[in-house]
């Protein structure tokens, strides 16, 4: 059990972290603020920024240097096992296509590592359900219920290798969630969806993260989307951290100039959402 004193913080704290490839550096002594329980941070900046590899590296996969403690625990010291119990990652690449059941896949996930218990009430199922809701067993009926949250309820029953390339994404996503993560990692989990998905998929990982305290941390290009449903945003930039902020606090039309090379006005729509408005390349 980890007690907390006055030096330990709740939630993932990241401290002057170092990773590359070979003798290359892409991340450089990075600090984040801590990444309190229950939000929601938007990873963004441009291509090569190095978001996927620090996603990567915070997940165990690479030589990451520096300090990542998750309440008080130092993620780097714990064997690989414990460490996979605490995080749960979905990388930019989509699952397999192998000849296995949605359902089973997330099944299968959660035999793997099995589900934290976060105190909070199993999701229940919504949305349309084609398929026969299953009747026993918890992590089929965790399964399940994750289908049901992000709306692929309807694809429980299909193989992966049946599937489209959304579709696959979405069941990627299914099998991260569904066991509730201390720190749920997600790379570009939107970059292959429909404008509705996009949009179903920020909201339930939004709601999920509240409700069972995970630190989320979600990789993606679309800035408005990231702006609507995190909590704050960090900026990345050449491997070091350009602004970290509430996304009203972070995205200025100077940080777009001075990160992305874009002339570009952010304004507030009429329902009060942040929208970016590209007027040229600089
Ligand atoms: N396996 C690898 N070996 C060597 N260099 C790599 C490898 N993967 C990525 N890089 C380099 O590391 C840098 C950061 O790449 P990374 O994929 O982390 O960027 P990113 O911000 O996620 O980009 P994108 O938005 O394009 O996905 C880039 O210069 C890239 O070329």
């Amino acid at each position: 059990m980890i007690v907390m004193d006055q030096g330990m913080s709740s939630g993932l704290v990241v401290e002057g972290v170092s990773l590359g490839y070979g003798r290359t550096p892409i991340i450089r002594d990075l600090t984040l603020p801590a990444l309190r329980p229950g939000t929601l941070t938007a990873l963004i900046g441009p291509n090569g920024a190095g978001k996927s590899t620090l996603l990567r590296g915070l997940a165990g996969l690479g030589d990451l240097t520096g300090s990542v403690r998750l309440d008080g625990e130092d993620l780097l010291r714990l064997p690989r096992s414990e460490r996979a119990r605490r995080l749960g990652f979905m990388p930019q690449s989509l699952p397999p296509p192998i000849s296995l059941s949605v359902l089973e896949s997330v099944v299968g996930s959660l035999r793997a590592v099995p589900a934290r218990d976060t105190g909070a009430r199993a999701g229940t199922a919504r949305g349309s359900a084609e398929a026969s809701p299953p009747t026993a067993g918890d992590p089929l009926r965790r399964a399940y219920a994750t289908l049901a949250e992000i709306g692929i309820a309807d694809l429980a029953n299909r193989e992966l290798s049946a599937l489209s390339g959304g579709q696959r994404q979405l069941a990627g996503l299914a099998q991260a969630v569904a066991r509730r993560p201390g720190v749920l990692m997600l790379d570009e989990p939107t970059s292959a969806l429909d404008l509705r998905h996009q949009t179903v998929v920020m909201r339930e990982v939004a709601r999920l993260t509240r409700e069972h305290g995970m630190v989320t941390i979600v990789v993606m290009h679309d800035i408005a989307l990231a702006a609507r449903h995190a909590d704050q945003v960090a900026v990345l930039r050449g491997g070091a951290l350009q602004a970290f902020g509430t996304p009203r606090e972070a995205i200025t039309a100077r940080l777009l100039a001075e990160v992305y090379d874009i002339e570009a006005r952010v304004e507030t729509c009429s329902r009060g959402s942040l929208q970016i408005i590209v007027d040229h390349a600089l």
